[in-house]
């Protein structure tokens, strides 16, 4: 195709999609967008990094061809006035893998978002915002080592879909009609209206892509980020669709939160994935509290993007947050901040965020050697104290240096030697610590675990003893009464019997059964007295329906099975305690 602008190098080959894979030749052709305000800057200092890094990872056997697109004020230059050139979108989604820098959007009107429509006219259903912390730079947490997550934020729906209807137009009074007369709903006369879709098929895409990267990347958990207790049929249904795509699709790498705790007894089974949802005003508390419990992330359009702001504030701010907009093949990385129009053109921004977009997208290709160039020697520059202005005014002593001089100093140290594989070693060693340190927590302390991480109760065995305290048929109840006392319990559970019948010998039962009557407790065996067979619940059942049980048969507590087996017990008080410490509406059924 004849493009009026665009040139395309003739000395580089596209990168192409076979058989379902990205195929990146060895000189490929990478389109970019400079972007407004600082886009420049920082553009022409990534693009010098870039270079570097694959030179010297490659000896000048890799190199990318750079092609030049356009979007935004210069493309409307260009193009009489269009900021968003028919020929951009084609060339973007013909190159595959491109990177761009920020565009400039108004504000309650004007002209619709230009990335918001790149988004959609591709279909970039899935936008993915790593955030991690990198020694050496400034934050405002105590332990910012511990944030390391990917957002996977749906990037075609929810509010960002553009169905808006203006206070005072025709449109929205027509909309405002149909809603009042016809659906009965209620508000304000003139009421500016936005429509929120969620669908099945965006939820489920985007849930199933953060799926596969925790797959493929040896990541922990997934959690669904949602509002589903307010917004029940689109945020709800984000929630509900999101573990739909978990079991349906990904059953035999994927537990639940619940099974975790359950089944698993807080101990993560080898190549098990856990899918787990929070609400999302707790998730920003949450992410500040114990950021290390959360790994993937899949978030509807609006809380991905608010939440990927304020995790990025965790480990240095927006200058460094990186992100990318991708298809099933086709991907646009790009930075996450914005124009930032009053440092345009004054060479003083961080490039950090477009450069590790541009690590993404170089892990993207395949090339990790040239990627890990840049992640390895970036905190070492940190550490010698040149940065940008915004970690600057955060750093006792630092030398502050422009965007372009930031970018020498890094090439400088990708040019000097680095042990790579040293490196490597010493991060996936840290990962492994950190992962026990977790599970311990998990297994030994699950009601605090469960407060720390905003998990909230479910089900019985979200509540449950784990440690069964059992005694057998042929012990006296003397010597239950002693495993009574010394584990500060009331009751304990009776060992099968030769029926195979668990049961269960209480306080209750010694008053009546021994006291009252009058028997020996040394001279009476526990099967004289247990009660059989045991009131046994499964464990995935309802906090509710378990309070309805021990009320209606004025029992005080309830064995918890599964698979034949009992795991656990839960009493009268575990429930009242879990009610005053999580408040009613523990099962909220969403
Ligand atoms: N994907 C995109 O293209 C995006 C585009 N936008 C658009 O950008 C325009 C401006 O948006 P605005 O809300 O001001 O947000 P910006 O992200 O442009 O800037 C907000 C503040 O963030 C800090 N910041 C941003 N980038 C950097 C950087 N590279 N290095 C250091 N600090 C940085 C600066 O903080 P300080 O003042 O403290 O130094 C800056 O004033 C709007 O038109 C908006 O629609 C916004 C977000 C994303
Ligand atoms: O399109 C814009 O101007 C804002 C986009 C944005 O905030 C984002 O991509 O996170
Ligand atoms: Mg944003």
């Amino acid at each position: 195709m004849e493009y009026r602008h665009i040139k395309i190098p003739t000395t580089g080959e596209k990168i192409t999609i076979q058989n379902g894979k990205v195929v990146v030749p060895d000189q490929p052709i990478v389109g970019y967008v400079e972007g407004d305000g600082i886009g420049p800057d920082i553009t022409k200092a990534c693009l010098r990094i870039w270079d570097a890094a694959v030179a010297k990872a490659y000896g000048g056997k890799r190199k990318i061809h750079w092609c030049e697109t356009y979007l935004g004020e210069k493309a409307a230059g260009l193009y009489d006035g269009n900021y968003c050139p028919d020929e951009t979108l084609k060339v973007l989604q013909d190159l595959v893998v491109s990177i761009k820098g920020p565009l400039t959007t108004p504000v309650g009107g004007g002209f619709r978002s230009l990335n918001v429509a790149l988004r959609q006219d591709l279909d970039l259903y899935a936008c993915v915002r790593p955030v991690r912390h990198y020694a050496g730079v400034p934050s405002p947490l105590k332990t910012p080592g511990k944030v390391d997550v990917v957002i996977f934020r749906e990037n075609t729906e929810d509010v960002y879909a553009g169905i808006e209807y203006k206070s005072g137009t025709p449109e929205n009074e027509k909309v405002a009609k149909f809603l009042k007369e016809e659906m009965k709903a209620k508000f304000f006369e003139g009421a500016g209206i936005g429509i929120k879709p969620i669908s099945s098929f965006g939820s489920k895409r985007l849930v199933r892509k953060a799926i596969q990267y925790a797959i493929d990347n040896g990541r922990e958990s997934v959690t669904l980020v949602h509002k589903g207790n307010i917004m029940k049929f689109t945020e709800g249904a984000f929630r509900n669709w999101g573990y739909e795509v978990a079991r349906e699709e990904f059953g035999n790498v994927t537990i639940t939160e619940e099974q975790l705790y359950g089944e698993y007894k807080g101990k993560q089974p080898e190549g098990k994935i856990v899918i787990k949802d929070r609400i999302a005003d707790i998730m920003f508390q949450m992410m500040l509290l114990r950021p290390d419990e959360f790994d993937v992330l899949a978030t509807p359009n609006l809380n991905g993007d608010y939440l990927s702001d304020a995790i990025a504030a965790e480990v240095g701010g927006m200058g460094i947050a990186p992100g990318a907009n991708i298809a099933d093949h086709v991907a646009v990385f790009e930075a996450t901040h914005g124009t930032a129009p009053k440092y345009a053109n004054l060479n003083k921004v961080n490039p950090g965020s477009l450069l590790f977009s541009g690590v993404m997208m170089l892990e993207y290709m395949g090339w990790q050697e040239a990627a890990d160039l840049i992640t390895l020697v970036y905190p070492e520059v940190i550490g010698d104290g040149i940065v940008t202005y915004d970690f600057a005014r955060q750093i006792e002593g630092a030398t502050e240096v422009g965007t372009s001089q930031f970018a020498d100093a890094l090439i400088e140290r990708i040019q000097g030697g680095v042990d790579l594989e040293a490196k490597r070693k010493a991060q996936a060693e840290q990962l492994v610590k950190e992962r026990k340190q977790r599970e311990i927590r998990r297994l030994l302390q699950p009601m605090e675990e469960m407060l720390d991480t905003g998990r909230v109760p479910h089900t019985v065995a979200d509540l449950m003893t784990r440690t069964l305290i059992t005694v057998t048929d042929n012990e006296t109840v003397e010597e239950a009464m002693h495993v009574m006392t010394e584990n500060d319990v009331s009751s304990v559970v009776v060992e099968p019997n030769a029926a195979g019948e668990w049961g269960i010998i209480t306080r209750r039962d010694i008053i009546a059964k021994i006291v009252r009557a009058g028997k020996s407790p040394s001279a009476t065996k526990v099967k004289d007295v247990a009660t059989r067979p045991l009131k046994s619940v499964p464990a995935e059942t309802l906090i509710q329906e378990a309070a309805a049980m021990l009320a209606d048969h004025n029992f005080s507590r309830l064995t918890v099975e599964q698979g034949g087996k009992i795991i656990g017990i839960v009493t009268e008080t575990d429930i009242v305690k879990a009610v005053e410490k999580f408040g009613w509406g523990l099962d909220q059924a969403i």
